[in-house]
């Protein structure tokens, strides 16, 4: 029919204003409005013309669910909202974060520390366009991904999802962006959200700004930093996400010297939208505005007043949203609100809608279903895990090095409570919110399999968690491999002011390490403590997570392939320095930002 916005032809402008115009404020504060599946039905999200869902961490359409059962869960919800008067698509979101990590059997890629450790940007879109094919098979169109924080303390529990402590890297590494969205056409403006079609996603830059620069490393807690220290250490992320097209940018929890992001409007407003010109849309993050207030919702009405005026323009309710928008509707009625606040918020949501095609596939089919855990994609991760590995040290004072290990050996130990278990070399968000333990959960390589399949077929392998003395010295293996490091964590869960090693891997190493040569894989989301051990281990390297294609691990042990990962934070001495940064003036680390042995491969 012949309503402008329905008109694919129609500029993308003239659409959200002819639609626009035809909105009641229902159904703009609809649009304004995500809420989690859980809270969800094709009937509610059509009555309140809820404009986006997600699935929070772990939230599956069932344990088992196949790729078939979420795209029709998605499809499901998105014929209520198709059933509205105005029939505008809602947009699903999920954290696919280091590949498409709620579902089964999908790609697992090492989280971003490991691919900051790559400097490889190329690889990084590869890894974007993987993970959105990913995402789009299950029939989800965005993704609240790259977290372009820059974590300044590795006690900090989503340190791993920050692929530097250098903001130059983080910078560079904001390419993944390229590839989640699709490489944007010579010649088009810069700056603008853009999504090239239907097997790309809308990305999500987070969480604006400062969440890595929080004190101690506190999760949600508060940055204490001067202007020039936001600018310079904070903000440059954001600068190169927008201008490389990224569609929404999602609000830190911390706040800034003490005011609370989700209330800051010099900032979201201020800076992002008005100084960096993003034309996208700027979401919540889950119950953020809720923690405007201490307590959280003690005042909901002030939350939500506080929140909208500074510019946010989804709001990841994630459950009470009959309670959002009823205060929305009320803040606006008696003019607490500006109409055109909420006309702002609304134009960017159907402005990346319209850009990104959702009116005109709103519906996803089953054509990409293979592109799950597809073995392409599994190649791009074995060789991110190959690339993101850092070689600390490669032989003990005035020996031979270590690495790479002969395939040809008589019998070979491999230890360690991290070396056969695919949940602990995923780490968090992975199946469950905080991960999981053991090999049931999804489909992958562990690492003891990948030194199997590597070795020399006459080369026996003995597994053992946790040998004794005993066992060792009666075995006479040609060298040990010791795999150990953290239990998965995600979130103010896995903030840490020890930093230690998960029990029993310290004995592992002592026991190990004192009987025979020993190579020690540290599985971690930042550095650990390793100095009192680090004059017993031959060969220690950094692996950090790196997900399902733990073969990649033992791809450069064997030599197959060179080791060239390079640290992409400092390596402490002692957790006492911390924090300590590159360029920091008492700089004294074991090992250095940038850091790294190379080996050949033979
Ligand atoms: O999963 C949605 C978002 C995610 O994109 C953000 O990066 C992350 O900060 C985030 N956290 C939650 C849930 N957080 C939470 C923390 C404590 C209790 C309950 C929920 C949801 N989300």
């Amino acid at each position: 029919d012949n309503v402008k916005y329905k008109d694919p032809k129609q500029p993308v402008a003239a659409r959200v204003k002819d639609l626009l115009g035809r909105m009641t404020v229902d159904e703009k504060i609809g649009q304004m409005v995500q809420i989690e599946r859980l809270s969800a039905t094709p009937d509610i999200v059509r009555r309140y013309f809820i404009g986006s869902l997600l699935s929070g961490g772990g939230s599956v359409p069932n344990p088992e669910a196949t790729v078939a059962d979420w795209i029709n869960m998605v499809n499901d919800f998105q014929n209520g909202s198709l059933s509205t008067r105005l029939g505008i698509p809602m947009i699903y979101g999920i954290d696919a974060v280091h590949g498409h990590n709620n579902v089964i059997n999908a790609t697992i890629f090492p989280h971003n520390i490991g691919l900051g450790a790559t400097r490889d940007t190329d690889l990084v879109k590869r890894i974007g366009a993987a993970t959105a094919a990913e995402v789009r098979a299950t029939g989800i169109p965005y993704a609240f991904a790259p977290c372009i924080a820059v974590c300044r303390d590795p006690r900090w529990g989503r340190c791993y999802e920050s692929y530097s402590e250098d903001t130059k890297l983080v910078q560079n590494m904001t390419d993944v962006i390229l590839g989640l969205q699709g490489e944007i056409p010579k010649g088009s403006r810069l700056g603008v959200p853009y999504v090239a079609g239907k097997d790309k996603v809308a990305a999500c830059a987070k969480h604006f700004v400062a969440d890595g620069g929080t004190t101690r490393g506190i999760d949600e807690n508060n940055t204490v930093a001067n202007q020039h220290e936001l600018l310079s250490i904070h903000m440059p992320p954001y600068y190169d996400s927008v201008i490389k097209g990224v569609s929404t940018v999602m609000v830190s929890y911390s706040s800034w010297n003490g005011k609370r992001m989700h209330a800051n409007r010099d900032l979201i407003t201020g800076y992002l939208k008005d100084k960096l010109n993003f034309k996208g849309f700027v979401i919540s993050d889950w119950e953020g505005i809720d923690r405007i207030t201490s307590p959280p919702h003690s005042n909901y009405t002030y939350s939500v007043l506080a929140s909208i005026t500074a510019g946010i323009d989804m709001v990841m309710v994630p459950n009470n949203y009959i309670e959002f928008i009823n205060d929305l509707k009320y803040l606006v009625k008696n003019k607490f609100i500006p109409m055109d606040r909420i006309d702002d918020a609304v134009s960017r949501i159907l402005r990346v809608k319209f850009t990104m095609g959702l009116f005109e596939n709103p519906i996803a089919d089953f054509s990409m279903v293979n592109e799950v855990g597809s073995q392409p994609h599994r190649d791009i991760a074995r060789e991110a895990v190959r690339k993101s590995l850092v070689l600390l040290k490669n032989g003990k004072q005035g020996s031979e090095p270590v690495l790479p290990l002969p395939k040809r050996a008589s019998k070979v130990l491999v230890a360690g409570s991290h070396a056969d278990n695919l949940g602990y070399q995923c780490g968090g968000w992975t199946i469950g919110w905080q991960g999981f333990s053991g090999n049931a959960n999804t489909t992958g390589t562990t690492i003891l399999t990948g030194i199997k399949s590597a070795v020399d077929r006459n080369t026996e392998i003995s597994y053992m968690e946790n040998p004794n003395t005993d066992y060792i010295k009666s075995n006479n293996f040609s060298y040990a491999i010791v795999v150990v490091g953290e239990h998965p964590y995600t979130e103010m869960f896995g903030d840490s002011s020890n930093l230690t090693i998960a029990d029993p891997g310290p004995n592992i190493i002592r026991t190990v390490c004192g009987n025979v040569k020993c190579v020690v894989v540290i599985i971690s989301g930042r550095p650990v403590v390793v100095e009192p051990y680090l004059s017993m281990i031959d060969a220690l390297v950094a692996a950090w997570l790196p997900g399902t294609e733990g073969q990649g691990v033992a791809d450069v042990l064997f030599g197959d392939h060179e080791f060239s990962g390079k640290l992409s934070r400092t390596w402490f001495r002692s957790v006492d320095q911390l924090p300590m940064n590159v360029g920091d003036p008492h700089y004294d680390p074991l090992f250095p930002y940038g850091f790294g042995l190379t080996t050949k491969a033979v």
